[in-house]
C-alpha cells in the first residue's frame, strides 16, 4: 500500500462544510482524504460523510476516503453500501486489531498514531499506515504529546516501514518541512492548516511530490517502467514521452495486443481479450522498456506478480476518473469508455489494485513535464 506525497486532512473549524472540502481536495487531484469531524457532533458529521462518500463514489471512487477516529461511522457507511477506503484510530481509539473485527470493516486501511519509541516499535499489526508525531507544537491538536521533531521522525518511520507500515509525519508541517521530513523516511506529510492556507492546493500536492522524489527516486533503478492506472489517464502518452528520455524502447501493450481492440472484445468477449492481454504483457516483460498497460490490466494477480519478478517499477498514474472520462468519453477504440457511469465504476472497481503501486499524480500538468519531472529525479 503507497500514499500520495500529502495526506489531507478536513478541518472543521472551517466555515466550508466537510463534505465540501472533501469535493475540492479531490477536485484539486488529491487522491486521498482524511475525513475528521471532530469537534462536529455525530449527527453532523454521520451527514458530512455520507455527502462525501456518496459524491466520491459518483466520481469514481475520488478522493478515497479514511474516516478519522469513529469506528461507528465507518460501520454504518460500510452497511449502505459506501465503505471508505480506511479508518482512523487514535491511540485512545478502539485499537485497530479490535476494529478490523466490526462488520464491513474488514479489507479497510487502518491506520494508527504513534507519538513515541513504543508505539512506532510495536504498532498495531491490523495497520498498514500510521502517523507520527507531532512532527512540532500544533494548534490543530490542543491536547497533544511532546513533539517529536526530526530525529522521531527518522527513527519512527524506520521503525515503520521494518514493519511494513507507511509512515505519515504530522503535527505543524508546512511545504518547507517537505524536503527533510522526505529525506527522514516519511512516505507522506499530513496536512489541515498549511491546505486550508494554501491558494493553490493542486500546486502544494505537485511540489511535495517533487520533494519525495527527491528524497526518494521514482524510478528506483528498476529494469523498466510498468506505467499502470485507469483509461485515458495517460498511460500510452507518458509510455512515449518517458521511454525517449531514458534511451528505452515504449511498448504500449494494447498495440502488442492486435491493431483492433474493439474486434477483440467483439470476437473474444472481455475474458478472452484479459487472457490475450496478460500473455502479451508477459511477452513484453522480457525486455527493459517503459510499458505502457491497457487500463484493466492491473486487476489481474497474476500480471502484477510478473512486473515484480521481472524487476519493472510500476507506477500508478493516478488521474481523477472524471478527467479521464473527459478526454476518452466515446472514444469508438475503446469498448470500455462508451458510458460515463459504468467507466467511473470500473475506476472505482479497479482502485483498490491501482493503491498497490507508487503513484504519479499528473496534477494537470503535460506529459512532457511529467516525464521529465520523473527524469530528473530518477
Ligand atoms: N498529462 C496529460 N495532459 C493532458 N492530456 C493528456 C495527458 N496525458 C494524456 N492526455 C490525453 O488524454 C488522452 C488519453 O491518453 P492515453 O495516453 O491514451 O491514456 P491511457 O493510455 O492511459 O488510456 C489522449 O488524448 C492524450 O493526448
Ligand atoms: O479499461 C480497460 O479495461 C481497457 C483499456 C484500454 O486501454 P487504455 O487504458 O489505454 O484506454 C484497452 O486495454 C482496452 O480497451 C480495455
Ligand atoms: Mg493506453
Amino acid at each position: 500500500m503507497h500514499l500520495p506525497p500529502l495526506y489531507a486532512i478536513t478541518d472543521a473549524r472551517s466555515a466550508v462544510p466537510l463534505a465540501e472540502q472533501v469535493r475540492r481536495l479531490g477536485e484539486a487531484g488529491f487522491p486521498l482524504v482524511q475525513f475528521r469531524g471532530k469537534p462536529l457532533d455525530a449527527q453532523a458529521q454521520a451527514r458530512e460523510l455520507r455527502t462525501a462518500l456518496e459524491a466520491a463514489e459518483a466520481a469514481g471512487g475520488w478522493p478515497a476516503l479514511v474516516v478519522n477516529d469513529r469506528a461507528d461511522l465507518a460501520v454504518l457507511a460500510a452497511e449502505a453500501g459506501l465503505p471508505p477506503w480506511g479508518l482512523h484510530l487514535g491511540q485512545g481509539d478502539l485499537p485497530p486489531t479490535e476494529a478490523r473485527r466490526l462488520p464491513g470493516l474488514g479489507a479497510l486501511h487502518l491506520g494508527t498514531s504513534t507519538h513515541a519509541p513504543a508505539e512506532w516499535e510495536a504498532p498495531d499489526p491490523a495497520c498498514d499506515h500510521a502517523g507520527i508525531g507531532p512532527f512540532r507544537a500544533t494548534a490543530t491538536k490542543g491536547d497533544h504529546a511532546a513533539p517529536v521533531g526530526l530525529d522521531g521522525l527518522r527513527a519512527g518511520a524506520a521503525a515503520l516501514r521494518a514493519r511494513g507500515v507507511a509512515p505519515i509525519a504530522i503535527g505543524g508541517l508546512t511545504l518547507a518541512d517537505a524536503p527533510a521530513c522526505f529525506a527522514a523516511g516519511a512516505a507522506s506529510l499530513a496536512m489541515v492548516g498549511e491546505l486550508q492556507r494554501a491558494a493553490d492546493p493542486r500546486e502544494l500536492l505537485w511540489r511535495a511530490q517533487l520533494d519525495r522524489w527527491a528524497a526518494q527516486p521514482p524510478l528506483a533503478g528498476g529494469r523498466g517502467v510498468a506505467l499502470v492506472g485507469g483509461s485515458g489517464a495517460g498511460k500510452s502518452s507518458l509510455a512515449v514521452a518517458l521511454a525517449q528520455r531514458l534511451g528505452l524502447p515504449a511498448v504500449d501493450a494494447d498495440r502488442e495486443i492486435g491493431p483492433d481492440i474493439p474486434a477483440l472484445f467483439r470476437d473474444l468477449g472481455e475474458a478472452g481479450f484479459r487472457a490475450r492481454e496478460a500473455e502479451t504483457i508477459a511477452r513484453c516483460l522480457g525486455a527493459p522498456c517503459v510499458l505502457a498497460l491497457g487500463g484493466g490490466a492491473w486487476e489481474d494477480a497474476g500480471t502484477r506478480a510478473r512486473v515484480a519478478a521481472a524487476g519493472f517499477t510500476a507506477l500508478w498514474l493516478a488521474e481523477r476518473p472524471e478527467t479521464a472520462w473527459a478526454r476518452v468519453g466515446g472514444d469508438p477504440n475503446r469498448p470500455l469508455a462508451a458510458a460515463r457511469a459504468t467507466f467511473l465504476a470500473r475506476y472505482r472497481q479497479r482502485r483498490e489494485a491501482w493503491w498497490t503501486a507508487p503513484m504519479v499524480l499528473p496534477l494537470g500538468r503535460p506529459v512532457d513535464a511529467l516525464a521529465e519531472a520523473l527524469v530528473n529525479y530518477r
